[in-house]
């Protein structure tokens, strides 16, 4: 019977990555995404952006939201400190299912919890579930017209602090509008644009980071 486009990747990743090497993980993806098939990760060009901002905010707490096939879970993962704590959430248990396999292939799996489900019932959670108080860091790339109230809900929860960071993916492809417009204009917030590309194409995308002011 035919495979799914997430089980190809984990095959390609088990095929060309080493184990318990990240960084061969997320080079695997990129290959088999840039030559085989595209798929929607962050990808390589738009992942060093993401890297960066990992790499300043240096977070203790991370939550992304979308976790696809994991290659963002992997490359924010593989930057943090030891004692961090990345959660990930995903709706669609096929994707979930492929991101586990994935992010224990990196050997990454005592970093990361993938929690399944939808962020708007597992936001008000986190607290009671997973002991977290705050968010330094937020990756938005799950739905597109989830990012607006999703954000709304994690202001609602307590769950950003003063300094704490947004990230967001497909700012202009597919496009998150609502959200742009709510965050560039909310004195709540400081958003900075950087441009990029659509994960291994040529079409105009970017990330938004914003940081919460309090
Ligand atoms: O949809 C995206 N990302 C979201 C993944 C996800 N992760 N989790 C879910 C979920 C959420 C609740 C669900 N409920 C049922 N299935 C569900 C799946 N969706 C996405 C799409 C594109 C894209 C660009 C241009 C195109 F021509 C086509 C596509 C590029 C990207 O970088 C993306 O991140
Ligand atoms: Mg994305």
């Amino acid at each position: 019977t035919q495979t799914t486009r997430p089980q190809r990747m984990l095959a390609a990743v088990q095929k060309n990555a080493t184990r318990g090497d990240p960084r061969s993980v997320v080079k695997a993806i990129d290959q088999f995404c840039r030559q085989k098939e595209w798929a929607m990760n962050v990808g390589d060009e738009k992942g060093c952006i993401l890297d960066s901002v990992v790499t300043e905010v240096n977070p203790a707490t991370v939550l992304e939201l979308g976790t696809y096939c994991g290659y963002s879970t992997v490359r924010i993962a593989s930057l943090l400190p030891s004692n961090a704590k990345l959660i990930t959430l995903e709706f669609n248990p096929d994707y979930a299912a492929i991101a586990r396999q994935v992010i224990a292939w990196a050997g990454l799996e005592d970093k990361v919890q993938l929690v399944e489900g939808a962020s708007g019932d597992w936001i008000p959670k986190m607290k009671e579930k997973f002991g977290i108080e705050t968010f330094d860091l937020v990756f938005l790339d799950h739905w597109k017209d989830r990012y607006l109230p999703d954000t709304k809900l994690m202001e609602e929860c307590g769950l950003l602090r003063k300094g704490s960071i947004l990230l967001a993916d497909n700012v202009i492809c597919p496009g998150t509008p609502d959200y742009l417009e709510y965050i560039r204009n909310s004195p709540r917030y400081k958003s900075q644009y950087f441009k990029s590309h659509l994960e291994y194409t040529k079409v105009e995308d970017g990330l938004e980071k914003s940081v919460f002011l309090g």
